[in-house]
C-alpha cells in the first residue's frame, strides 16, 4: 500500500463509521483517488452530481480527516470523470422565513425504501440524486424530477426519500399525491368553498411528492396556476418538492412555460431500463423479501425473458412460483419457461385490448368504430365513446395518452375527463351502470 492508498483507507474508515451504508457507497464509494503529490490529493468523480455533492457536504470534511493523518494541510481537488449530461443542473433558491405549522401527511408504500432499490446503470443517477435528496431536503436539487417509461421505479424512488425523510425526522410532513390527487383535491375544494383548508393541505408540508405530473399538463388553467401557487410557496419555504414523468418537463403537452421553467430549475434525472443484470439482482432481491429460494439460472432466465418493466419482470417472478407449487416442480429454468408461457397466454386471453373494447362497444350500442374515433358530439355517441374510454383505462394497462391516441389521438385529459363522467353515472346505478356491466361480461367470452 503506497501513501496515498493508505491515507484514503483512512478516510474511507472516518466515513463508513460516520455514514449510513447507502450513503457511503454512493457518495465515498465512488471516489477515486489518482494522485497525491503530497500537498494536493486528485481525486476522480463519476458525475457532476457526485462533484456537486462532495464539494457541498464532504469535502471540508475530507480535508479534516486528511489533516488528523498527516498533520498537514492537503488541498483536494475533483476531477470529473465523464460530464453526464443526462443530469441538468439549475439555480437553486433562496430561503424564506414563514414557519410550516400544518401537519399533512399521506400514506407511503411500505416496500419502497431505498433498501429494497437495486441500483444499477439505468437508475444510477436518479438514485444518488434522491439520496442527496433524502439526506438534506430543502437544499439541492430543488424540484427534482424523475422522468422515464412505464415501471422503472419512479414512484419507489420517490418515495424512498420520502420514508428516509420520515425516518431522521419523524415529525416531518411528507404528502405524496398523484397528479389526479392534486386536481380532484383542488375542484373539490373550490366546489365545496374549502380552498383555505387545500391551502393549507398543500402548502404547509415540508416535503411534496407529486407522481406522474404529466398529467396536470393540459388540465384547465385553474388548476395549472394553483401548482404554480403552490410550488411557489413550498419553494420559497425551502421546503422540497420531487416530481415524476413519464417524459421531460418540457415535453409534457400543454404544461404552462412557467412550471416547465420550475420543473427544470432543479434537477431533471431520467431512468432508463434496467440491464441484464440489474434485472438479475432486483429478481434475487425480490426473491429474497418473500423468502424464496431461487436458483440463480432460473433467475437469469426469467430476467432474460422481460426487458423493459420492472413491474411485469415481478409479475412473472409470482407467477412462475406459483407455477412451480401447483405443479409441484422445481424452480428450474425449464419450469420457468413453461410458467411464464402459460402466463403470458393467459394475460393474452384475460386481458382485451382496446380495439377489442372498441369492436364490443360498437356492437354493443349498434354504432361503427369509426364513430367512436371520431369527433360527433350527439348524445347517442359521446356516451358509448366515453363508456369504451372508461373500460378501456379499468381493463387494460395502457396509459391515458395511449388510450387518446388509440381513440382518434384525443388527449389525456379526454380520457381522464370520460373516466371520471362514466364512474360517477355508475355510481348512480342507472342506465349506463348496467350498460357497463353487459359490456364487461361480453368482454370475459
Ligand atoms: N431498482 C429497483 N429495485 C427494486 N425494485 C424496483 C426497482 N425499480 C422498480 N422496482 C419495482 O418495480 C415496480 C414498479 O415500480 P414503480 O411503480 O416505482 O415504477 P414507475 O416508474 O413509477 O411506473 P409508472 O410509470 O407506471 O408509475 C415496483 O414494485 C417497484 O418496487
Amino acid at each position: 500500500m503506497n501513501e496515498m492508498e493508505r491515507l484514503w483507507d483512512y478516510v474511507k474508515q472516518h466515513f463508513r463509521q460516520e455514514l449510513s451504508k447507502g450513503s457511503y457507497e454512493t457518495w465515498i464509494q465512488a471516489l477515486d483517488p489518482i494522485e497525491f503529490s503530497g500537498q494536493v490529493l486528485h481525486i476522480r468523480v463519476p458525475s457532476e452530481l457526485h462533484k456537486k455533492h462532495i464539494e457541498n457536504y464532504y469535502l471540508l470534511t475530507i480535508k479534516q480527516v486528511i489533516y488528523e493523518f498527516l498533520n498537514q494541510e492537503v488541498d483536494v481537488l475533483l476531477h470529473l470523470d465523464q460530464p453526464n449530461n443526462r443530469i441538468q443542473m439549475g439555480n437553486q433558491g433562496q430561503a424564506d422565513t414563514e414557519i410550516i405549522t400544518n401537519p399533512s401527511k399521506d400514506l407511503l408504500n411500505p416496500k419502497y425504501t431505498f433498501d429494497n432499490f437495486i441500483v444499477g446503470e439505468g437508475n444510477k443517477m436518479a438514485h444518488a440524486a434522491a439520496l442527496a435528496v433524502a439526506e438534506g431536503p430543502g437544499r439541492d436539487y430543488n424540484p427534482l424530477f424523475f422522468f422515464g417509461g412505464v415501471g422503472l421505479g419512479k414512484t419507489h424512488l420517490m418515495q424512498a426519500i420520502g420514508h428516509e425523510v420520515l425516518r431522521t425526522n419523524p415529525n416531518a410532513r411528507v404528502k405524496y399525491v398523484t397528479s389526479e390527487t392534486f386536481t380532484n383535491d383542488f375542484i373539490n375544494a373550490i366546489r365545496t368553498n374549502t380552498t383555505d383548508q387545500f391551502h393549507k393541505d398543500y402548502r404547509t408540508v415540508d416535503m411534496l411528492l407529486v407522481d406522474d405530473i404529466q398529467f396536470i399538463g393540459g388540465n384547465k388553467q385553474s388548476t395549472q396556476e394553483e401548482f404554480f401557487h403552490t410550488f411557489n410557496a413550498l419553494y420559497n419555504n425551502n421546503k422540497h418538492i420531487v416530481l415524476t414523468s413519464d417524459r421531460d418537463a418540457s415535453q409534457i403537452p400543454e404544461l404552462e412555460d412557467r412550471l416547465v421553467s420550475r420543473f427544470k430549475q432543479g434537477l431533471s434525472t431520467d431512468i432508463t431500463p434496467p440491464d441484464l443484470e440489474t434485472r438479475i439482482a432486483i429478481l434475487r432481491n425480490k426473491a429474497n423479501v418473500n423468502g424464496l429460494q431461487i436458483p440463480d439460472d432460473t433467475l437469469s432466465y426469467i430476467a432474460g425473458q422481460i426487458d423493459s418493466n420492472i413491474r411485469e419482470l415481478e409479475g412473472a417472478l409470482t407467477s412462475v412460483q406459483a407455477y412451480a407449487v401447483m405443479n409441484q416442480e422445481d424452480l428450474t429454468p425449464n419450469t420457468a419457461a413453461k410458467a411464464l408461457r402459460s402466463y403470458r397466454s393467459n394475460a393474452a386471453k384475460s386481458a382485451p385490448s382496446i380495439a377489442d373494447i372498441q369492436n364490443t362497444v360498437a356492437q354493443y350500442f349498434n354504432l361503427e368504430v369509426a364513430d367512436l374515433k371520431g369527433k360527433k358530439r350527439v348524445r347517442s355517441i359521446v356516451v358509448p365513446r366515453q363508456i369504451a374510454m372508461y373500460l378501456s383505462r379499468e381493463v387494460t394497462e395502457s396509459s391515458l395518452p395511449k388510450i387518446g391516441q388509440e381513440f382518434g389521438g384525443k388527449d389525456h385529459t379526454t380520457v381522464l375527463h370520460a373516466h371520471e363522467k362514466i364512474a360517477d353515472l355508475i355510481q348512480e346505478n342507472g342506465e349506463v351502470s348496467r350498460d357497463v356491466e353487459s359490456i364487461k361480461k361480453l368482454l370475459q367470452k
